[in-house]
């Protein structure tokens, strides 16, 4: 079942000439993880913007269960790279916070659920620390239970593993595997990201998007059935074809917008 709809949507910035979104078309179904890979300056970011409702759109129309989304809600939670935790509270209380503001637990039911969400995260006995007191994967962990707290519809996620080293990222993304498909009623989840594994890993399809004015270049289906399993996917010859696919997309994306710029000088 269709859930969010983008229907043409662009996005100029007030003051720019050119858009940074043009006619993006795409319909992402309830319970679906949609990885977005594109280069640097696509408007994949600009996209999360729109679907969040903190940026409006200038042209189409872009909606959630049918209805436009002119502003952020809780129907959506938003996940950055760059943790965005409170430094003034601790993990527990970040995400206790988290669940109260959602009006989902208030007072010791609160710390309760929040406990539970730092154990499944690994970090129970890191409950009293401060964001500045955890390492750079731990806190993402606290962010991301922070938004698996808020226990919303869509999540929104923008490259949300980024910073964190690649032992952690897969710990990562074994997590969020875990609380997308939750209790059994599977998260709908947009997740843009640099990595091309990653997205075949975790997808259930990928949009690979051109560089500005971003559009959606191919669609990608990933046939791979779950639960999948890392050592033997990077050995199919049906991974690897598809690695390159989008590999090349992307670099071909890139050679010409680079050839615009230098005249071909090079290249
Ligand atoms: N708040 C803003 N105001 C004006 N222009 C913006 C704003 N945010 C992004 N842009 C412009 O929109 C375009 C798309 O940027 P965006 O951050 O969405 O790309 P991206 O694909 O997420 O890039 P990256 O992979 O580097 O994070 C760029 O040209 C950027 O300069």
């Amino acid at each position: 079942m269709a859930l969010l709809h983008l229907d043409s949507v662009s996005l100029t910035y007030p003051g720019d000439d050119l858009p940074a979104i043009a006619n993006l078309s795409l319909t992402i179904n309830q319970g679906e993880l949609l990885a977005v890979v594109g280069p640097s300056g696509c408007g994949k970011s600009s996209t999360i913007g729109l679907l969040a409702g903190l940026t409006p759109v200038t042209g189409g129309l872009l909606t959630l269960n049918g209805n436009p989304i002119v502003a952020p809600g809780p129907d959506r939670a938003v996940v950055f790279q760059d943790y965005s935790l409170f430094p003034w509270m601790t993990a527990l209380d970040n995400i206790s916070f988290a669940l109260q503001e959602s009006g989902r637990a208030t007072g010791k039911a609160a710390k309760h659920e929040a406990r539970k969400l730092l154990d499944m995260v690994g970090l129970g006995s890191y409950s009293h620390k401060y964001p500045a007191e955890l390492s750079g994967g731990m806190r993402q962990r606290v962010a991301i239970a922070r938004a698996f707290a808020l226990d919303a519809p869509v999540y929104l996620m923008d490259e949300p593993f980024g910073a964190v080293d690649a032992r952690n990222r897969v710990s990562l993304q074994e997590l969020l595997l875990k609380l997308w498909t939750g209790d059994g009623n599977k998260k709908t989840i947009f997740l843009v990201t640099h990595d091309i594994d990653e997205a075949l890993y975790l997808a259930d399809r990928i949009a690979v998007f051109t560089p500005g004015p971003g559009r959606i270049l191919k669609l990608i289906d990933v046939p791979f059935p779950r639960p999948r399993r890392r050592f033997f996917l990077v050995q199919d010859p049906h991974y690897i074809s598809l690695r390159n696919e989008i590999l090349s997309l992307l670099q071909k994306e890139i050679l010409e917008e680079l050839q615009q710029v230098e005249g071909g000088a090079g290249i």
